[in-house]
């Protein structure tokens, strides 16, 4: 494919991204003959999915009547579309870079790569637009006459051609009015590339776009304003066809020959791989109604962390495919409570069914950890989908989507790591951690880096006499941000279990992740890998006999680079 085919383009003043598809196909369709615009003018959750109510202002081309409708935009189908046409594209790119960066000795291979690299050049010395490209083609074939005189200019024109636009909008989270003041804005980071250093990436040309038939060929367009009467607006680029609403129809007037292409410069997707994870893992989490998550590296040329090419994100749920459970576990067998108390131990059979008689939580939804002392996590039962209680139960924590914002960023000596811009609480509930459940038997046989995303369900299980029915989460080839969790011998996350999915008896509780201390902003998340070997240290420690050398490494272990003054040298990685 010619990277001229496809168009990446950010506005990062803006925070704006679009995406323009194949132009060549679009213009096949006769439908360039409008330029668009877009207000966001509501939203709604309908059946879990994100609908923004739209207004569509259309432009004519060859003479400037404006027609305005009324539509809908599923925004998640745009991003997940948007994503996978970025990944693609991303893919290409990177597959031509690392082609041209390979030693090559096939003279033929050797010109190829040099052609690419000139055309490379010059496409960023002077950049390429698809419009002339599309307009000489059309010539070609007949079925274009040279341009005609511009048509007057009408207000800003803020659409760009092509579908769809990436990211979910700051309100698909929910989370950004939220952001304390100064803190960098969640959604918007998964949109704006301007905090991420791109040290090794080309920089893009500085004029975004630009306009083939006019005047303003070398100037950038007006950039398309954001202030609205109190409503944010968000720039979609408009559908290849006519927009899907009925509302529009016999309204619009398709001209037989495009007059006028809008010129778009072809970007580098190169530098996008970074923007393209943090937008499809965040479109991925809004899904499930939790927050942003974002790829940062400050410190090297590294753009994203190593991830299989189909890894899959999962924001809270599990991969089963790879064991024989059943998904849920049959109504019959759940404790269900039916009266709505669900903060009374007496009457909330759920509450009444964990150790701890008592809600695991605290009128602000923070974990109340009372197992501090105890060899094992605490195991919280949580009210389930037979309940008679809503999402506002005190009883539901875990299960809720996570508020947190979170940030991928590259440390110094632990490879990818994770943190939030935004300061937590102690006691606040992070997120789950999850994958593909494999029997534990099969992960026990897993060998080096495969064993690296494992985690035991075994928080409660005898090690002595594991039950026939053990299984581990591997988060290699799917899973979502707490696969990036180092660790710690001085942490400040710890995981319990959390039961509402499935019955205790089925062995398959969530892994949940919370703050055991006030975490600021910036601050890495961490957990103890093995905690069991850090009660053995301490009481090790407690007799006297310190130091490294006095307990046994266990097999796997690595030199720890937690840089803590608890530091026990060592940390076990491999399950
Ligand atoms: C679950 S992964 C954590 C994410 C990982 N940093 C990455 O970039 O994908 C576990 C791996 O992180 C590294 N790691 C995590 N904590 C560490 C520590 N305290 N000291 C040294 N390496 C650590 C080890 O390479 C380990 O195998």
């Amino acid at each position: 494919m010619d990277l001229d085919d496809d168009v990446l383009q950010t506005d990062a003043d803006e925070g704006i991204w679009s995406y323009s598809d194949s132009a060549s196909e679009e213009f096949d369709e006769a439908d360039m003959d409008q330029d668009y615009t877009v207000d966001v003018v509501g939203e709604e959750i309908r059946n879990g999915e994100l609908r923004h109510e739209v207004v569509w202002h259309g432009w004519q081309r060859g003479d400037g009547t404006s027609n305005t409708w009324k539509d809908e935009v599923d925004v998640e189908e745009w991003n997940e579309d948007a994503a996978k046409r970025r990944k693609k594209l991303a893919q290409e790119s990177m597959d031509i870079q690392i082609w041209t960066d390979l030693n090559v000795v096939d003279t033929n291979t050797r010109l190829r790569a040099q052609a690419y690299d000139e055309k490379r050049r010059k496409r960023t010395e002077e950049p390429v637009t698809l419009a002339q490209q599309m307009q000489a083609n059309l010539i070609k074939h007949g079925k274009a006459t040279p341009a005609p005189a511009p048509a007057p200019r009408r207000a800003p024109q803020t659409a760009r051609r092509g579908r769809p636009t990436v990211g979910v909008p700051s309100s698909a989270t929910g989370r950004d009015r939220n952001t304390p003041e100064g803190g960098p804005s969640t959604s918007r980071a998964t949109r704006t590339p301007q905090a991420q250093p791109r040290s090794h990436a080309p920089s893009p040309p500085s004029t975004d776009y630009m306009d083939v038939d006019s005047e303003e060929e070398t100037a950038p367009r007006p950039r398309p304003s954001r202030k609205g009467k109190g409503k944010e607006r968000v720039v979609y680029s408009p559908p290849p066809s006519p927009p899907r609403s009925s509302s529009s129809k016999g309204k619009e007037k398709v001209l037989s020959t495009p007059t006028q292409i809008t010129m778009l410069t072809v970007h580098q997707s190169f530098d996008h791989i970074q923007e393209t994870l943090s937008a499809e893992w965040t479109a991925r989490a809004g899904r499930k109604g939790a927050a942003a998550i974002t790829f940062v590296n400050d410190l090297d040329s590294e753009e994203i962390p190593a991830l299989d090419s189909d890894f899959e994100y999962l924001e809270n749920e599990f991969d089963y495919t790879a064991i024989k459970h059943e998904v849920p576990d049959p109504k019959w067998l759940f404790v269900y409570c039916e009266d709505r108390r669900c903060t009374d131990y007496d009457e909330c059979n759920c509450l009444y069914n964990q150790e701890e008689k008592a809600c695991a939580y605290d009128k602000s939804g923070r974990f109340i950890d009372n197992s501090e002392e105890s060899d094992s996590p605490a195991l919280v039962i949580e009210c389930n989908a037979h309940c008679a209680c809503d999402e506002n139960c005190r009883n539901r924590v875990a299960q809720l989507p996570r508020k947190i914002p979170i940030e991928v960023f590259k440390t110094e000596k632990c490879g990818w790591g994770v943190r939030s811009p935004v300061d937590v609480k102690k006691g606040t509930v992070l997120g789950l951690y999850t994958g593909k459940i494999i029997d534990r038997d099969n992960a026990e046989v897993l060998k080096g880096e495969k064993k690296n995303y494992c985690f035991d369900m075994d928080g409660r299980e005898d090690p002595e006499d594991p039950p026939d029915n053990s299984y581990t989460v591997d988060a290699r080839t799917c899973g979502n941000w707490t696969r990036f969790l180092n660790h710690s011998c001085s942490a400040n996350l710890k995981v319990y279990l959390a039961i509402w999915l499935t019955i205790p008896e089925s062995n398959l509780p969530s892994l949940v992740y919370y703050a055991t201390k006030d975490i600021r902003a910036g601050t890495e998340f961490t957990f103890d890998y093995d905690p069991r070997q850090a009660k053995l240290f301490k009481e090790k420690e407690k007799k006297g006999k310190k130091g490294k050398g006095k307990i046994k490494i266990p097999k796997g272990a690595i030199e720890c680079e937690c840089g803590t003054e608890a530091c026990r040298g060592w940390v076990t990685v491999n399950c």
